[in-house]
Parts: structure tokens; sequence; C-alpha cells
């Protein structure tokens, strides 16, 4: 796979949509113990598969086996820290794009200083919240995602804003975790990080948008987005996608 510099359109997102299914990446993904139900029900409903051990004797293998890796700090203890760290070594070695969130780094100084440590090692994307990503200024990740109500990318050349989503996904707990996960997917089947990470976002985005026209609240939009992004077309894509190309 060559690494392209183009900017991502919706054209992209329908193609890269089309290669998950396809391939059908595997993504490891060490995740809050909050959403980890969602997120995974997420990424295998665009097509990957993923797998949530956090077990100290089984991590290597199974980041070893996966074609992508999401970190998400939003249950952090120790043991997960150790855990965290071997799943990072074990992805560099072997050139494995992984995604860090940093949930709530803002909440706690220990916590935000475990997210630096984790930033310096090079992951391929990092991706918050506003409150969040105001505090990661420093980052060696190749890509800076700030999702919100218009989603910032930008890896530091290219700068991309998605319109896309729904209120609603900011009252569902998780819509961001989950995208780190459908990210990751995307990351499994794209080198290039802004092109895979615009079109997941701009996927989820959609769907959350179809979902919202299903729903009656918060509570019905969480399965109708599910079942959004599962049966989402390139045609709905195409109509729905609005990302805009930024100066950096
Ligand atoms: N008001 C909004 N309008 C449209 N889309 C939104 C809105 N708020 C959030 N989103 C979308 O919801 C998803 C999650 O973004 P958000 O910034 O809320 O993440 P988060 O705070 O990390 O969420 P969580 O921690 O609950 O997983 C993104 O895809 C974003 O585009
Ligand atoms: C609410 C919450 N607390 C820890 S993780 C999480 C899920 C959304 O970030
Ligand atoms: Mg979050």
């Amino acid at each position: 796979m060559t690494v392209s510099r183009s900017l991502p359109t919706s054209h992209h997102a329908a193609d890269l949509l089309a290669k998950v299914r396809a391939r059908r990446p595997r993504v490891h993904c060490l995740m809050n113990t909050v959403v980890q139900k969602f997120t995974a029900d997420g990424i295998t409903v665009v097509g990957g598969i993923p797998s949530m051990t956090s077990s100290r004797d089984e991590i290597a293998d199974f980041v070893a086996k996966a074609d992508a890796l999401t970190i998400n700090l939003g249950t952090l203890d120790a043991e997960r820290r150790a855990v965290i760290r071997i799943a990072v070594e074990i992805a560099n070695a072997a050139a494995k794009p992984w995604i860090v969130d940093p949930v709530h780094c803002d909440y706690s100084r220990g916590r935000l200083e475990f997210a630096r440590e984790l930033i310096a090692l090079g992951p391929t994307i990092v991706r918050g919240n506003a409150a969040e990503m105001a505090l990661i200024t420093d980052t060696r990740a190749s890509l800076r995602i700030q999702t919100g109500p218009v989603d910032l990318l930008s890896d530091g050349q290219r700068a991309v804003s998605i319109q896309n989503g729904h209120g609603w996904m900011a009252q569902v707990t998780g819509t961001g975790c989950l995208s780190g996960g459908v990210i990751a997917a995307f990351m499994a089947v794209e080198k290039d990080a802004l092109l895979a990470a615009a079109s997941a976002l701009a996927v989820t985005g959609c769907s959350a948008e179809m979902a919202a026209q299903e729903a009656k609240g918060p509570g019905s939009f969480e399965p109708a987005f599910l079942d959004a992004l599962a049966n989402i077309t390139t045609e709905n894509i195409r109509e729905r996608a609005r990302i805009s190309h930024e100066s950096c």
C-alpha cells in the first residue's frame, strides 16, 4: 500500500468502508469498562472483528494478531497501565497502527502524565474531545483529532473538518470511544491516517444523522445508530458527507 497525500472526500469514505467490509480487519481494543460492548458492536457492524481482552498474559498475542489497536484511558489503574505499555511495545515493533483516546485527562494530573507518556511513544492518531485535546499540545502522533459538533483533523500538513453527526451522539455515553474503534478499523485498510480517520468519522456522522431520523431520543438513537452504521450505503455517504479542507 502506498501512502497517498490526497485530501479526503466522500469517495474515500465510501471506498474505505467497502474495504473494511471486504477485508474484515481485526481491531484489538484496550477499552474502558463502561463502553466495551458498544465499541465492540460499532467495530463489528462496520465490518471489523473486535477483541477486547486486557489480560497481561494474553495482550502480546492479541496485539500481534491484530491489524490495528485502540487504547482508551477511560478506566485506568496500575494493571491497565502495565498492559497498555506492553501493547504499545508490540504495536510499535510490528509497525501496526494505533490510536490513543486520552479520556478525562483533564480530570487528573496522573492520567494526563500517562497520556503524554503514551503520546510520546508515537501513536498513529490521538483523538479526544475539546477539553481533553486542549491539554494534548505536544504530540508525536501523526494525526490529531478533536471531535465535537464539528470534528477537526490535522496532520501538520493537511487539515480537515467533518460537519456530520447529531446532538444525540453527545447524549449517548461512548460515541467518542466507539469512534476510536471504528477509526482503528479504517486505519487497518488505509495507511494514510488522515484519509482513514476522516472517512471513519464521516461514516459515523452520516450514520448518526440517518439514525436520528428513526429515533425518538438518545435511548432509541443508540440501537438505530448501530443499524445505520451496518446498513449505510455509498449513496448515503455521497449525499450526506460534509468534509471540508481547512488551512493549516
Ligand atoms: N453536537 C454534536 N453534533 C454532531 N455530532 C456530535 C456532537 N457532539 C458530538 N458529536 C459526535 O459524537 C462523536 C463523539 O464526540 P465527542 O467529542 O462527544 O466525544 P467524547 O466526549 O470523547 O465522547 P465519549 O467520551 O462519551 O465517548 C463524534 O463522532 C462527534 O462528531
Ligand atoms: C463516562 C466514562 N467514564 C470512564 S470511561 C467513560 C465513557 C466515556 O468516555
Ligand atoms: Mg471521550
